[in-house]
């Protein structure tokens, strides 16, 4: 490889991301391959996914048929659990632990499921391994520990909490360098000097440095507190997890262009074998998927109605459809009002109401809209949850596992 290739840093999301099935994206595809055993030998690190390995690199999978339990693995601790905990009590699937030491719990709106605690890092080693079906996790933790494995699908991409990014961060001091190309091209870096970059991500590190063709990079593992071996001078950059970026600057560290590594966000993945293979399981992951999808799309979007004057429900669904944020998300529900009449009877034809769902950021656009054609008494709620007939992940889902979606589109809707 050469020293200093030309080649700009490619987009790394895109392969990292496309080593996994992902559904309901528009990812692209690679045929790169998993890092090698010798190379996890070399830095010593991943013993536990080691022992799973057979002689030839292929990870031992325990058999489906060993259990009959369908098990999920969520976060034991730190900010994922939190979020995890909380996004399944707002999809009104809250998560019952017995007592808070205990690693294993249940979710009884989903009866049949163990819901096991562990750490974001054996979420991802224990779906490899086949001790758990389903799991919740930070994407950069699938991209690092499982990176290549086909068994694992990422059944929904982005459920909104654990933003982050993983990227390179320098020190500030170096005025001069503010690209990776910048950081590549500098004389001293060689086979006896080669740039020392410190991570907890060696897999996905290692993978970023080949493709942006940079041979002379030493890769060193640490577990936290990473951003202190610069100044120590015991690395000369780092690569690590990214958010508010307040971490890097209270080090004095900052990103440069072409060091963003991957985006990440809580994803929820399964098993393939355990979906195509264990009795219930897929109803579960279309249960979970229909409820977190409701969810996340509700999130985005508010219910704005108003009682519109008009001549008829057409003539107000006309004037409505003739802005784009009034057709809601079908188009408008319009009905008569009927107006108190002197003789206690109510008199359809004058008003008419209408609701329409939009997103939250126009809002105040939709109002002001309605009263521009006539309307009063204007109010806006929040949406809980939105279900479509069958959730866009889950007919790719189907897609992905090569199942007929017309069989399986009726299972168990709570
Ligand atoms: N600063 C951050 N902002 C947003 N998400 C983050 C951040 N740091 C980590 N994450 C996400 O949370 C996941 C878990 O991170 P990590 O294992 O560091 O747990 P933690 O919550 O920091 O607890 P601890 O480090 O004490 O184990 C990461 O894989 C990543 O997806
Ligand atoms: O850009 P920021 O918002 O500052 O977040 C980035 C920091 O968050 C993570 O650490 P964490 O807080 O999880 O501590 P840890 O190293 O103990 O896991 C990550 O390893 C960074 O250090
Ligand atoms: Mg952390």
């Amino acid at each position: 490889m050469s020293r200093t290739s030309a080649r700009a840093p490619a987009v790394p999301l895109a392969r990292f991301t496309a080593r996994h099935a992902v559904v309901g994206t528009k990812m692209p595809t690679t045929t790169r391959g998993m890092s090698s055993a010798r190379a996890i030998d070399r830095r010593g690190v991943r013993a536990s996914i080691r022992a799973t390995e057979k002689p030839n690199g292929k990870v031992f999978r325990k058999p489906v048929e060993s259990r009959s339990a369908i098990r999920m693995g969520i976060p034991s601790k730190g900010r994922m659990a939190e979020d995890t905990m909380a996004l399944l009590a707002t999809c009104q699937l809250p998560v019952k632990k017995l007592n808070p030491r205990q690693y294993a719990a249940e979710i009884p709106s989903v009866p049949g499921m163990e819901v096991w605690f562990q750490r974001a890092t054996d979420v991802v080693r224990k779906i490899v391994s086949g001790d758990i079906d389903i799991g919740i996790v930070g994407y950069d933790m699938l991209a690092e520990i499982a990176y290549g494995n086909d068994d694992i699908v990422i059944v929904h991409d982005a459920l909104g909490f654990g933003g982050c990014h993983l990227a390179v961060g320098i020190p500030q001091a170096w005025d001069e360098i503010n690209s990776m190309r910048e950081l590549i091209a500098l004389p001293k870096w060689g086979p006896q000097r080669p740039l020392r970059v410190v991570t907890a991500y060696p897999n996905v590190a290692e993978q970023f440095f080949k493709d942006i063709g940079f041979e002379f990079v030493e890769i060193l593992t640490a577990d936290g507190a990473l951003e202190a071996a610069p100044a120590m001078g015991a690395a000369d950059c780092i690569l690590d997890l990214v958010s508010s970026g307040t971490t890097l600057r209270e080090n004095n560290l900052k990103e440069i262009e072409g060091g963003r590594v991957l985006e990440s966000q809580g994803v929820l993945v399964a098993s393939r074998e355990a979906m195509l293979k264990r009795e219930g399981l897929l109803e579960i992951v279309h249960e979970l998927l229909e409820r977190v999808e409701a969810h996340l799309r509700a999130q985005s979007l508010y219910m704005v109605t108003a009682n519109v004057r008009g001549d008829s429900a057409e003539a107000v669904a006309e004037k409505l459809n003739s802005a784009a944020t009034l057709r809601g998300l079908q188009g408008p529900t319009i009905a008569p009002v009927y107006t108190p009449q002197p003789d206690g009877s109510g008199k359809a034809g004058e008003y008419y109401a209408v609701s329409v769902a939009v997103p939250k950021g126009r809002i105040y656009e939709t109002v002001k809209k309605l009263r521009g054609l006539g309307g009063s008494g204007v109010l806006t709620f929040p949406l809980t949850y939105v279900f479509d007939e069958e959730p866009p992940r889950w007919n790719a889902l189907m897609t992905e596992l090569n199942l007929d979606a017309s069989k399986y589109n009726h299972l168990k809707v709570m």
